[in-house]
């Protein structure tokens, strides 16, 4: 009989436990590391999370640790699901840990500050592997929804095609469809960028201002992310895929998104101080718009909605004053 595939998921936050349930019902040994000892008592006793997915009840062949060298031993994947400001400081902890032919996998949407490394980036520096055993899994795909087993698309992307292919077999299921993409540049940009174009969705939604301006949202976000990644060696038919503008649509019509929530709050009056006391989860673009903004001043390009968001959330700026700002920007082509 074959030796089944084990994965470790760091951590038992909301989309590691679901992606964790992905893998457990591709037929995969799953153990999620939790920071909390109570977290993963409830996974182990109860098979719930109820902090993260309530309601949700959880498969069988998925196992809870706090402790990170149970999680990591003999790891075939080892799945990375911590905020991206924290990533650096947590794999640091863990690379003596690891497996070691074990392939690290990204499920994060974010640009670390400082150094504007995207999250593979960040895992190469780190645990100083190549970039063939460091894939990303990217897409529409709202944990919730997916602990519910409900039908998604994602994207594995490595720039080994067969490294992709086989989480791709060892992640697929009957509600979870992935496709492979070996643009790992792309892929990460596109999750990355659409929570700050998530934010400033939310913003306007918050505001009152209309199914149009959503719609302008969404594709002149998508337009600027674009810009960016062409400039950063990206192939830009990646942000017509699911990475790009599926997870843009996702995000962007959501309650579940953290970011669209967090941005609607904001936009509805709430000060930051007030948004941030309610959001309990983690909302990658809040941190990751300045160092999306970063990128793109070092690489020349620009980013009026990341810019416009930078200015709301971290500037002060009143979301009426970004809007007529953003409105008179001088007239140009829909091309540039
Ligand atoms: N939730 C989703 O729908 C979803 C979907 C796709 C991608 N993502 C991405 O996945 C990543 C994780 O998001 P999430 O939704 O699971 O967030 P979450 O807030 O639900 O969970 C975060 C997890 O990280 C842990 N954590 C927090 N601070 C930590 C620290 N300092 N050290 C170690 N662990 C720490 C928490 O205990 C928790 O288990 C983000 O980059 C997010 O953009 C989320
Ligand atoms: O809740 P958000 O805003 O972090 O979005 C979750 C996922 O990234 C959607 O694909």
């Amino acid at each position: 009989m074959s030796k089944s595939v084990k994965a470790a998921v760091f951590s038992a936050g909301s989309w590691g436990t679901a992606f964790g349930m992905v893998l457990a019902d591709a037929g995969c040994d799953v153990t999620l590391w939790a920071r909390r000892p109570e977290v993963a008592e409830a996974i182990n006793t109860t098979r719930a999370n109820p902090d993260y997915l309530p309601g949700i009840e959880l498969p069988g062949n998925l196992r809870a640790t706090t402790d990170p060298a149970e999680a990591a031993a003999d790891a075939d994947y080892t799945v990375l699901s911590v905020p991206s400001q924290t990533l650096r400081a947590n794999l640091a902890d863990w690379t003596s840990l690891l497996a070691p032919d074990t392939v690290l996998v990204s499920l994060m949407k974010g640009v670390e500050l400082g150094t504007t490394m995207r999250m593979s980036e960040v895992i190469e520096d780190v645990a100083k592997v190549g970039r063939d055993r460091i894939a990303v899994v990217t897409g529409p795909n709202l944990a919730r929804e997916i602990a519910s087993r409900m039908p998604a698309a994602a994207v594995v992307a490595c720039t080994d095609e067969a490294v992709a292919q086989r989480l791709q077999a060892a992640s697929h299921t009957p509600y979870f469809r992935p496709y492979t993409n070996t643009d790992v540049v792309g892929c990460e940009l596109g999750g990355a960028v659409k929570n700050v174009i998530g934010l400033a969705v939310g913003i306007a939604d918050g505001m009152g201002l209309g199914d149009n301006a959503k719609g302008s949202l969404i594709t002149r976000g998508l337009a600027e992310t674009t810009r960016l990644g062409l400039a950063m060696g990206a192939d830009p038919l990646t942000f017509a895929g699911l990475a790009g503008l599926g997870d843009l649509v996702a995000t962007c019509s959501s309650p579940l998104s953290r970011n669209h929530t967090f941005g609607t709050n904001l936009g509805k009056g709430m000060t930051l101080q007030e948004t941030i006391a309610v959001t309990r989860q983690t909302a990658e673009g809040v941190k990751s718009c300045e160092s999306v903004l970063d990128l793109a001043r070092r690489h020349g390009v620009d980013m009026p909605i990341t810019e416009t968001v930078v200015g709301i959330v971290h500037e002060g700026k009143p979301p009426v004053v970004a809007l007529k700002e953003l409105m008179s920007r001088s007239a140009k082509s829909e091309r540039r």
